[in-house]
């Protein structure tokens, strides 16, 4: 209860009016008091903004960590910049449909106009999102149709219930403590096999996405419409002369030179009269052709260098070399015709209307190193300890792929401290990216520690090499996933690529094809290959030649020889071995999972 303490219920007003002062916000003032009547306890904030889907969206994420709930009032109807539905279907991750309901339902009550408001109520992590019509009578009534639920719903989201459980179970802590992850199987006390089922790898990927929560960072995306007209006015696509089209060519007075960032000139031109122009500067209005300085001759300067007069040498057209104002992007049309979640086009497009945004949500990530072996490479060699790999290349994996961790934590072989250390960390960030501790050891606790803390364990064990322990875990009623992946250093790199990249992208709302690596077909270059009776990835480097790709495995294969993916291009999905096939050989056709956007070695 006592993160709930410290938090705060925000009024938001949206109002294009309000905020620009020309009426006064009436209300958020009075939700504001209303809320206080109910929560006399909790501190009610207000704020205003604009009816812009991007501020709108912006405040509402910034205000969810610190607010149990957010009330916002106004933009929820059909006028055109009506957006505080969209801007909250985008931050939501759980709808409620049944609380915009009952609120519709009083409001019929009164008034069949009811049915123009689109209001919108959801959850996002841990706060209750509602919105209310912007008049003030329309709020009043529309939150005592619903007060006398807040309480409660603001308690379950909380996880009030959940908070029970825990501390049941932290009574009950001795007894997890001597949970022993290799007893369980069939229940005997001789079973010493994992009572966890080995799952195929597409068995176990579906399992993941399935059970991910889902950023509304498409559909906001897809909802954006241009605030500007890309140019802005009609601009030259060259360097030239900019005259009338109307006229003949031939000889043409010089009357000024224009350049890019000029203020747009209003000189009324003539037939024989041009202005010389540079590329992306604005045409004048009386102009309406351009003509490359390719395509004239100078044929008189003035004293001071300038040219006076020049020969134009092509005929004139309509239009020539102008681009009219929004021809690459109209004022009010669709910025992405399609959610591409690329951190580059998502920036740079924004960057192009004029929006700095660091609007598509990315998880919060904390990795994780187990291991009281385990010295940070800074450190002096010790004995019976190893350097630490794990955290620098699951740090540096998240960044190469577009994402970061938040925090960074290397944690002993110890029940407790791994238990203590995992619920901080959870209250902090929704995924962890653990490694180490996930196999038969009586010191790997991860999967103890998990199930004391309440965690379904989904998957156990995958069939693959290397990577067998692979651990996915959830807690879904509080949004946290688990991935324990296992501490051998190899292991640990290519289960981050076939488990935890995909479940990252698909949660930050990427297409369910896109977040696998890629897949091609390549020929194996080796001339033999031994096959493992676990299906295996391979790390292996690229050749292509004349088009065709071949894949040389890169030596040693063990799971804990991180050299083997110096120069790797790619892992191959090798079959598991067979009676009729123990072996893959040279020609063989396999498919490969692309490590690196450079993954092509040479070329022949
Ligand atoms: N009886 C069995 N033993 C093991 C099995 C099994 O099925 N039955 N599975 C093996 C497989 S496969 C793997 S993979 C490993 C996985 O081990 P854990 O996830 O439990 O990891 P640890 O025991 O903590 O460490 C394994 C290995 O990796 C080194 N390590 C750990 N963290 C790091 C790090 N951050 N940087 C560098 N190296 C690290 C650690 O020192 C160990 O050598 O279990 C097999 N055992
Ligand atoms: O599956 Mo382990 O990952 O063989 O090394
Ligand atoms: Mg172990």
């Amino acid at each position: 209860m006592e993160n709930i303490k410290n938090k705060q219920i925000l009024v938001l007003t949206v109002s294009d009016s309000c905020h620009q002062k020309k009426s006064e916000d009436k209300s958020g003032p009075l939700l504001e008091s209303l809320i206080s009547k109910t929560f006399p306890n909790i501190p009610v904030k207000k704020d205003l903004v604009p009816d812009e889907i991007i501020e709108i969206t912006e405040t509402l994420i910034q205000n969810c960590q610190k607010s149990l709930a957010i009330f916002t009032t106004g933009g929820t109807g059909f006028a055109p910049r009506d957006v505080t539905p969209e801007a909250t279907k985008a931050v939501i991750q759980r709808e409620c449909p049944q609380l915009a309901l009952a609120m519709a339902l009083e409001s019929f009550k009164k008034t069949p106009f009811a049915a123009l408001s689109r209001a919108v109520c959801g959850i996002r992590n841990q706060t209750l999102i509602v919105n209310f019509p912007g008049s003030a009578k329309a709020v009043k009534e529309c939150y005592e149709s619903i007060e006398g639920i807040l309480p409660h719903a603001l308690q379950l989201i909380n996880n009030d219930l959940g908070q029970v459980k825990s501390v049941h179970s932290e009574l009950q802590g001795s007894s997890h403590r001597h949970v022993c992850p290799h007893k369980t199987g069939t229940g005997a006390k001789d079973d010493r096999n994992s009572p966890y089922p080995m799952i195929p790898v597409d068995q176990a990927l579906e399992k993941i996405l399935s059970s991910m929560i889902v950023e509304n960072n498409r559909f906001m995306l897809e909802d954006f419409k241009s605030p500007v007209d890309i140019p802005p006015f009609r601009a030259s696509v060259k360097d030239g002369y900019a005259m009338k089209s109307s006229g003949f060519s031939g000889s043409k007075k010089v009357i000024g030179y224009i350049s890019a960032g000029d203020e747009i000139t209003t000189h009324e031109l003539q037939e024989d009269e041009c202005f010389k122009i540079n590329t992306g500067a604005a045409v004048p209005p009386s102009a309406d052709c351009v003509i490359q300085v390719e395509d004239t001759k100078v044929l008189k300067l003035k004293k001071s260098g300038l040219e006076d007069l020049v020969e134009i040498l092509v005929d004139l057209s309509p239009n020539l070399d102008i681009r009219p104002v929004g021809c690459d992007m109209k004022k009010g049309a669709s910025i992405f015709p399609e959610a591409d979640l690329s951190q580059v086009v998502v920036k740079s497009v924004l960057a192009s209307v004029g929006k700095i945004s660091n609007l598509v949500k990315k998880p919060r990530i904390a990795i994780v190193s187990t291991g009281s072996e385990l010295l940070t490479p800074s450190d002096v060699e010790r004995e019976g300890k190893i350097y630490d790999s794990n955290t620098t290349m699951l740090e540096e994996l998240l960044k190469y792929f577009g994402f970061e961790s938040q925090r960074n934590i290397v944690l002993s072989d110890d029940f407790d401290s791994v238990k203590d250390s995992f619920e901080k960390l959870l209250s902090d960030v929704d995924f962890v990216i653990c490694s180490g501790g996930v196999s038969m050891g009586d010191k790997d606790y991860i999967k103890p520690v998990l199930k004391a803390l309440d965690f379904d364990i989904n998957i156990g064990r995958v069939n693959m090499k290397p990577g067998k322990p692979m651990t996915f875990a959830s807690n879904y009623d509080n949004g946290k996933f688990f991935f324990g992946l296992p501490g051998n250093p190899v292991s640990a790199f290519v289960t981050f690529h076939l488990f935890v990249l995909p479940a990252l992208r698909f949660t930050s709302g990427w297409k369910k094809e896109k977040c696998p690596l890629a897949v091609v077909e390549v020929e194996i270059a080796n001339e033999i290959i031994e096959l493992d009776p676990r299906p295996e990835l391979v790390r292996a480097s690229v050749a292509s030649k004349k088009g065709k790709l071949f894949a040389s495995v890169n030596g040693n294969q063990m799971s804990s020889r991180l050299q083997s993916i110096v120069g790797a291009d790619v892992l191959l999905h090798l079959p598991a071995r067979t009676e009729t096939k123990p072996n893959a050989v040279k020609g063989d056709v396999v498919k490969a999972s692309v490590l690196r956007y450079d993954f092509i070695s040479s070329y022949e």
